[in-house]
């Protein structure tokens, strides 16, 4: 599957071209069909994405936000992505955007997982946008190498919903929505920053195993083009 690439001279620069075309998907989504919704990414890299998308004039009550993974800790936890969008994404704006959080307060992550696909499995498929981020490990939502249910998630037999993912790189526990969730996004970004992550990016894009970086899943088998934004 091609990749587009947009290059920006800096991250403000990103933020602002990523927040506007984000902005422009979901004003048509609510126009064509009454509602959007989007899944975003945890970790360092979008926060400056999220401020910037909540300063965005559209109709926020009508868009559902949820994340494309979580760490198996509540909300109060300063490792939470659920913290991150809150503090950072669900603000100004988009303070009266619904936000479907993946965690649970649930006495195991598969119980929590289960919850969360019912959740997921309301809204409409496909999703109008999802944000991935990328690790230098290769990992893409919580599709870690060396995972212990990768390939259940990164298999296209596995239905649209939410699973757990325990791996070594992971920290904790983590929650995911699975590949199939994610992959036929109408507008599905790669969302990276610095020589580091493209340097990863050209390493996944050569020959090798998804197990091994399982971006290659997204990056080879998405029903939608992957647009990749990336900023020094
Ligand atoms: O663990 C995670 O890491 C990736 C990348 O994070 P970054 O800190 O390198 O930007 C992120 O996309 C994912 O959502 C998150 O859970």
């Amino acid at each position: 599957m091609a990749t587009k690439t947009h290059e920006f001279a800096d991250a403000a620069s990103l933020a602002k071209n990523l927040a506007e075309a984000v902005a422009s998907v979901l004003k048509v989504a609510i126009a064509e069909r009454g509602a959007a919704t989007i899944a975003v990414s945890g970790g360092s890299t979008p926060k400056r994405f999220f401020k910037a998308l909540s300063a965005h004039k559209l109709d926020w009550s009508k868009v559902t936000v949820t994340l494309v993974d979580e760490r198996f800790v509540p909300a109060d936890n300063p490792r939470s992505n659920h913290l991150l969008v809150a503090d950072n994404l669900l603000q100004g704006e988009a303070a009266s955007a619904r936000f479907l959080p993946l965690y649970h307060a649930a006495a195991t992550a598969d119980e929590a997982a289960k919850l969360a696909s019912t959740a997921i499995a309301s809204l409409p498929a496909p999703f109008d946008v999802v944000i991935l981020g990328m690790g230098n490990d290769g990992h893409t939502a919580s599709f870690f190498p060396g995972g212990d249910r990768l390939a259940e998630a990164l298999s296209s037999g596995t239905p649209r919903g939410v699973i757990t993912m325990e791996a070594e790189g992971a920290g904790e526990t983590r929650l995911t929505l699975t590949f199939s969730s994610l992959h036929d996004a109408r507008f599905l970004v790669l969302h990276i920053e610095g020589q580091a992550k493209k340097d990863t990016l050209e390493n996944a894009l050569a020959d090798g195993e998804e197990k091994d970086m399982p971006v290659r899943a997204v990056l080879r088998r998405a029903a939608t083009p992957v647009d990749v934004y990336w900023a020094p």
